[in-house]
């Protein structure tokens, strides 16, 4: 086969790849989604060894350790949730939530615009993050406030476009000032060439000397999006995401590892571990 046909049949390939992980995501269930994940045990604020608290204290001290800074703060990926915005919002005066599906676009704009129709009670989170911050509690609806004040837009991404906003016009010339993305990229890359090719995309939208800050799953091959909604995940390692980063040129500031214990493995997925990589864009 000569080399023109064999990447035309690599291209379309890949195509195929990209189309049957679309397909997965059409049933994808918000609802379900922050029930299987952000509900208690992986998000029970009062155990020290939970998944949420742990992720909070990740953010909280990546954002406000005094290398990070700039205007705008974008989230890629960001799902039906929030959590991961609550320590940058007060760093950042310009926040873009980003998503592939227009059900968490939705869902975003719900708990945004404040009608108390979200499918999750945020409060929780808005309050162990003021804790984090030396605030009272009781600060959670000036956080809420704050956060929906610096949202600037809920917009399409797809990480598989070498320009993965549409309407990156919006973001100033040379990038955004810090990225954050959680549990993205690997849940929408058939393996990790994709993953790896993801991760390059989304550089591309951050400025040089920027942040990038990256949560995501270790040892996972698969969670559940809603009832019956298998989607496919493209299993790593802490090799694995160090040399995709380094492949992307990042400069590795910190990795944090948290091993899921036997009571957080709760039949929604198989991950075994979640990683925390603090970055610095050259
Ligand atoms: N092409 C695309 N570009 C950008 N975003 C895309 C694209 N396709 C889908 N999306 C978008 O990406 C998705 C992001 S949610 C992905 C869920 N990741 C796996 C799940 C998460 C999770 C949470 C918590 C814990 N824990 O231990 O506490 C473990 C785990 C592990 N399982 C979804 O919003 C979709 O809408």
């Amino acid at each position: 086969m000569d080399r023109d046909v064999k990447k035309e049949k690599e291209g379309n390939e890949r195509e195929k790849d990209i189309e049957a992980m679309v397909a997965c995501y059409q049933g994808f269930d918000p609802v379900a989604y922050l029930q299987y994940n952000y509900t208690p045990p992986r998000a029970d604020f009062d155990r020290p060894d939970s998944i949420v608290p742990w992720k909070l204290g990740c953010l909280h001290r990546a954002f406000t350790e005094g290398d990070v800074g700039g205007k705008v703060l974008v989230d890629v990926g960001s799902g039906p949730t929030i959590y991961q915005v609550l320590s940058g919002c007060e760093v950042f005066d310009t926040l873009f939530l980003t998503d592939f599906l227009e059900v968490n676009r939705q869902e975003l704009r719900r708990w945004l615009g404040g009608e108390g129709c979200s499918s999750l009670d945020w409060t929780p989170y808005l309050q162990h993050v003021c804790k984090l911050e030396g605030r009272s509690p009781s600060a959670w609806s000036e956080k809420a406030a704050r956060l929906r004040s610096v949202v600037s837009d809920i917009l399409p991404i797809d990480v598989h476009r070498s320009s993965p906003l549409q309407s990156s016009a919006k973001l100033p010339g040379a990038g955004a000032d810090c990225l954050v993305s959680c549990f993205c990229l690997e849940s929408v890359s058939p393996d990790l060439t994709f993953f790896n090719r993801a991760l390059g995309h989304i550089g591309g939208l951050l400025r040089p000397g920027g942040h990038l800050l990256l949560i995501g799953a270790l040892g996972e091959s698969y969670y559940m999006g809603g009832r019956g909604v298998r989607i496919p995940v493209v299993p790593l390692d802490e090799a694995q995401v160090c040399a995709s980063l380094k492949a992307c040129g990042y400069t590795l500031v910190r990795l944090e590892v948290y091993t899921l214990p036997q009571d957080m493995r709760v039949g929604v997925d198989d991950v075994t571990g979640v990683f925390f990589v603090k970055a610095r864009k050259p």
